[in-house]
Protein backbone atom coordinates (compact mmCIF):
# COMPACT_ATOMS: atom_id res chain seq x y z
CA UNK A 1 0.00 0.00 0.00
CA UNK A 2 1.21 3.15 -0.77
CA UNK A 3 0.55 7.19 1.00
CA UNK A 4 0.35 10.30 -0.47
CA UNK A 5 0.80 13.52 1.67
CA UNK A 6 -0.21 16.96 -0.33
CA UNK A 7 1.61 19.78 -0.35
CA UNK A 8 0.51 23.52 -0.83
CA UNK A 9 2.02 26.14 -0.32
CA UNK A 10 1.78 27.15 3.52
CA UNK A 11 1.18 23.70 4.22
CA UNK A 12 2.76 23.10 7.72
CA UNK A 13 1.35 19.33 8.71
CA UNK A 14 2.55 17.23 6.15
CA UNK A 15 5.94 15.87 7.75
CA UNK A 16 3.94 15.19 10.36
CA UNK A 17 1.80 13.29 8.41
CA UNK A 18 5.00 11.61 6.49
CA UNK A 19 6.42 10.60 9.90
CA UNK A 20 2.76 9.66 11.67
CA UNK A 21 3.38 6.51 8.22
CA UNK A 22 6.29 6.00 8.35
CA UNK A 23 6.73 5.33 12.00
CA UNK A 24 3.27 3.64 12.84
CA UNK A 25 1.95 1.80 9.85
CA UNK A 26 5.93 1.56 8.19
CA UNK A 27 4.27 1.53 4.63
CA UNK A 28 5.87 3.58 1.45
CA UNK A 29 4.55 7.22 1.99
CA UNK A 30 5.58 10.06 -0.86
CA UNK A 31 5.40 13.71 -0.55
CA UNK A 32 3.09 15.20 -3.50
CA UNK A 33 2.78 18.55 -5.05
CA UNK A 34 0.23 20.57 -5.65
CA UNK A 35 1.05 20.65 -9.49
CA UNK A 36 0.50 17.04 -9.62
CA UNK A 37 -1.51 15.19 -11.86
CA UNK A 38 -1.35 11.71 -11.55
CA UNK A 39 -2.17 10.09 -7.99
CA UNK A 40 -3.10 6.67 -9.57
CA UNK A 41 0.23 5.29 -7.59
CA UNK A 42 -1.41 5.56 -4.56
CA UNK A 43 -4.10 3.81 -2.17
CA UNK A 44 -4.36 6.38 0.41
CA UNK A 45 -4.19 10.35 0.07
CA UNK A 46 -3.69 12.72 2.70
CA UNK A 47 -4.59 16.26 2.37
CA UNK A 48 -2.20 17.83 5.26
CA UNK A 49 -2.88 20.52 7.68
CA UNK A 50 -1.64 24.14 7.78
CA UNK A 51 -2.44 27.86 6.13
CA UNK A 52 -2.15 26.56 2.41
CA UNK A 53 -2.32 30.08 0.58
CA UNK A 54 -2.46 32.04 3.59
CA UNK A 55 -5.81 31.37 4.48
CA UNK A 56 -6.78 33.75 2.25
CA UNK A 57 -10.33 34.68 1.25
CA UNK A 58 -10.85 31.51 3.36
CA UNK A 59 -9.64 28.36 4.50
CA UNK A 60 -8.51 26.08 1.81
CA UNK A 61 -11.02 28.39 -1.04
CA UNK A 62 -7.72 28.55 -3.24
CA UNK A 63 -6.00 25.39 -2.95
CA UNK A 64 -9.01 23.66 -3.73
CA UNK A 65 -8.55 25.24 -7.61
CA UNK A 66 -4.52 23.04 -7.63
CA UNK A 67 -4.45 20.85 -10.00
CA UNK A 68 -3.98 17.74 -7.90
CA UNK A 69 -7.39 18.07 -6.54
CA UNK A 70 -8.87 16.97 -9.72
CA UNK A 71 -7.25 14.04 -8.84
CA UNK A 72 -8.18 13.53 -5.55
CA UNK A 73 -11.63 13.88 -6.48
CA UNK A 74 -11.16 11.14 -9.36
CA UNK A 75 -8.90 9.16 -6.16
CA UNK A 76 -12.45 9.26 -4.09
CA UNK A 77 -14.41 8.26 -6.69
CA UNK A 78 -12.27 5.38 -7.13
CA UNK A 79 -12.73 4.65 -3.98
CA UNK A 80 -9.29 5.34 -2.51
CA UNK A 81 -8.79 6.45 1.19
CA UNK A 82 -8.80 10.19 1.37
CA UNK A 83 -7.78 12.03 5.08
CA UNK A 84 -8.10 16.09 5.42
CA UNK A 85 -6.62 16.74 8.72
CA UNK A 86 -7.69 21.09 9.88
CA UNK A 87 -6.81 22.49 6.31
CA UNK A 88 -7.27 19.32 4.91
CA UNK A 89 -10.66 19.24 5.88
CA UNK A 90 -11.35 22.45 5.17
CA UNK A 91 -9.90 21.87 1.50
CA UNK A 92 -12.18 18.92 1.41
CA UNK A 93 -15.47 20.91 1.99
CA UNK A 94 -14.43 23.81 0.02
CA UNK A 95 -13.55 21.38 -3.04
CA UNK A 96 -17.52 19.88 -2.38
CA UNK A 97 -16.06 16.02 -1.37
CA UNK A 98 -17.53 16.61 2.17
CA UNK A 99 -21.10 18.82 2.96
CA UNK A 100 -21.01 21.78 4.75
CA UNK A 101 -17.97 24.44 5.79
CA UNK A 102 -15.98 25.51 8.58
CA UNK A 103 -15.94 28.76 9.88
CA UNK A 104 -14.48 31.27 12.68
CA UNK A 105 -14.09 29.74 16.07
CA UNK A 106 -16.82 30.72 17.99
CA UNK A 107 -14.23 32.41 20.45
CA UNK A 108 -12.72 33.70 17.22
CA UNK A 109 -9.19 32.98 18.86
CA UNK A 110 -6.88 30.25 17.53
CA UNK A 111 -7.24 27.43 19.76
CA UNK A 112 -4.28 25.15 20.42
CA UNK A 113 -4.61 22.43 22.90
CA UNK A 114 -5.81 18.86 23.64
CA UNK A 115 -9.29 17.48 22.92
CA UNK A 116 -10.97 14.71 24.06
CA UNK A 117 -13.38 13.24 21.43
CA UNK A 118 -15.66 10.63 20.88
CA UNK A 119 -15.69 7.55 18.15
CA UNK A 120 -18.95 7.87 17.21
CA UNK A 121 -18.58 5.66 14.21
CA UNK A 122 -15.88 3.27 14.16
CA UNK A 123 -17.31 1.65 11.30
CA UNK A 124 -15.28 3.00 8.78
CA UNK A 125 -12.27 2.77 7.02
CA UNK A 126 -10.46 5.36 9.22
CA UNK A 127 -11.49 4.22 12.74
CA UNK A 128 -12.26 0.45 13.05
CA UNK A 129 -9.31 -0.21 15.09
CA UNK A 130 -11.34 2.01 18.15
CA UNK A 131 -14.19 1.01 19.91
CA UNK A 132 -17.67 2.55 19.56
CA UNK A 133 -18.14 5.55 21.92
CA UNK A 134 -14.43 5.15 23.08
CA UNK A 135 -13.13 8.78 24.47
CA UNK A 136 -9.47 9.99 22.88
CA UNK A 137 -7.42 12.76 23.33
CA UNK A 138 -5.83 14.42 19.89
CA UNK A 139 -5.00 17.89 19.59
CA UNK A 140 -6.87 20.99 17.87
CA UNK A 141 -4.56 23.71 15.89
CA UNK A 142 -7.15 25.77 14.20
CA UNK A 143 -8.92 29.46 13.69
CA UNK A 144 -11.43 27.84 11.61
CA UNK A 145 -12.65 24.57 12.71
CA UNK A 146 -16.52 25.86 13.74
CA UNK A 147 -18.54 23.34 11.75
CA UNK A 148 -21.67 24.55 10.58
CA UNK A 149 -24.38 22.87 8.12
CA UNK A 150 -27.86 23.43 7.37
CA UNK A 151 -30.31 21.28 9.29
CA UNK A 152 -31.01 18.77 6.38
CA UNK A 153 -27.31 18.28 5.95
CA UNK A 154 -26.99 17.68 9.44
CA UNK A 155 -29.80 15.47 9.61
CA UNK A 156 -28.82 13.15 7.06
CA UNK A 157 -25.00 12.75 8.41
CA UNK A 158 -26.83 11.55 11.30
CA UNK A 159 -29.50 9.52 9.59
CA UNK A 160 -26.16 7.83 6.94
CA UNK A 161 -23.76 7.66 10.00
CA UNK A 162 -21.18 10.20 9.01
CA UNK A 163 -20.62 11.90 11.81
CA UNK A 164 -17.74 9.68 12.82
CA UNK A 165 -15.88 12.07 15.75
CA UNK A 166 -17.18 14.65 18.39
CA UNK A 167 -15.89 17.16 20.69
CA UNK A 168 -16.43 16.41 24.49
CA UNK A 169 -16.14 20.10 25.42
CA UNK A 170 -16.65 21.68 22.41
CA UNK A 171 -13.65 24.22 21.70
CA UNK A 172 -15.32 26.27 18.44
CA UNK A 173 -19.28 26.63 18.19
CA UNK A 174 -19.11 23.41 15.47
CA UNK A 175 -22.60 22.38 15.29
CA UNK A 176 -23.66 18.54 16.78
CA UNK A 177 -20.27 19.20 18.78
CA UNK A 178 -19.09 17.30 14.90
CA UNK A 179 -15.30 17.18 15.18
CA UNK A 180 -14.78 15.19 11.98
CA UNK A 181 -17.30 13.23 9.19
CA UNK A 182 -16.97 11.11 6.46
CA UNK A 183 -18.88 11.12 2.90
CA UNK A 184 -21.84 9.04 2.34
CA UNK A 185 -19.39 5.81 1.13
CA UNK A 186 -17.32 6.30 4.16
CA UNK A 187 -14.09 6.66 1.67
CA UNK A 188 -13.25 10.31 2.26
CA UNK A 189 -13.25 11.85 6.23
CA UNK A 190 -12.24 15.31 7.26
CA UNK A 191 -11.25 16.14 10.70
CA UNK A 192 -10.53 19.28 12.53
CA UNK A 193 -8.19 17.54 15.18
CA UNK A 194 -4.89 15.95 14.67
CA UNK A 195 -4.16 12.42 14.24
CA UNK A 196 -0.69 12.57 13.36
CA UNK A 197 0.50 14.59 16.20
CA UNK A 198 -0.81 11.88 18.61
CA UNK A 199 1.22 8.89 17.38
CA UNK A 200 3.43 8.50 20.23
CA UNK A 201 3.49 8.63 23.92
CA UNK A 202 6.09 10.95 24.14
CA UNK A 203 3.86 13.80 22.29
CA UNK A 204 1.42 13.42 24.97
CA UNK A 205 -1.33 10.86 23.11
CA UNK A 206 -0.73 7.86 21.07
CA UNK A 207 -4.92 7.48 20.57
CA UNK A 208 -4.31 9.19 16.73
CA UNK A 209 -2.51 5.80 15.79
CA UNK A 210 -5.03 3.86 15.60
CA UNK A 211 -6.34 5.65 12.02
CA UNK A 212 -3.17 5.03 10.65
CA UNK A 213 -3.37 1.08 11.65
CA UNK A 214 -7.21 0.91 10.37
CA UNK A 215 -6.41 2.34 7.33
CA UNK A 216 -4.24 -0.12 6.41
CA UNK A 217 -5.77 -3.02 7.96
CA UNK A 218 -8.57 -1.76 5.96
CA UNK A 219 -6.88 -1.89 2.46
CA UNK A 220 -5.18 -5.21 3.43
CA UNK A 221 -8.20 -6.83 4.20
CA UNK A 222 -9.23 -6.02 0.53
CA UNK A 223 -6.12 -6.91 -0.98
CA UNK A 224 -5.51 -10.31 0.82
CA UNK A 225 -1.94 -8.98 2.30
CA UNK A 226 -1.29 -10.05 6.24
CA UNK A 227 -2.96 -8.39 9.29
CA UNK A 228 -1.61 -5.34 11.26
CA UNK A 229 -0.47 -5.47 14.75
N1 LIG B 1 -3.59 23.53 11.70
C1 LIG B 1 -4.33 23.87 10.67
O1 LIG B 1 -4.44 23.15 9.68
C2 LIG B 1 -5.00 25.23 10.71
C3 LIG B 1 -6.02 25.39 9.62
C4 LIG B 1 -6.41 26.81 9.35
N2 LIG B 1 -5.27 27.58 8.93
C5 LIG B 1 -7.09 27.39 10.58
O2 LIG B 1 -6.51 28.15 11.30
O3 LIG B 1 -8.21 27.06 10.82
Amino acid sequence: MRFAVLVFPGSNCDIDCYKAVEQTVGEPVDYVWHTATDLSPYDAILVPGGFSYGDYLRCGAISRFAPVMNEVAKAAEQGKFILGICNGFQILTEAGLLPGALRRNESMKFRCHDSVLKVVNNDTPFTRHYEEGQEIVIPIAHGEGNYYCDEETLQKLRDNKQIVFTYSGNPNGSVGDIAGICNERGNVLGMMPHPERAVNSLLGSEDGKAMFTSIIQTWRDTHGAASVR
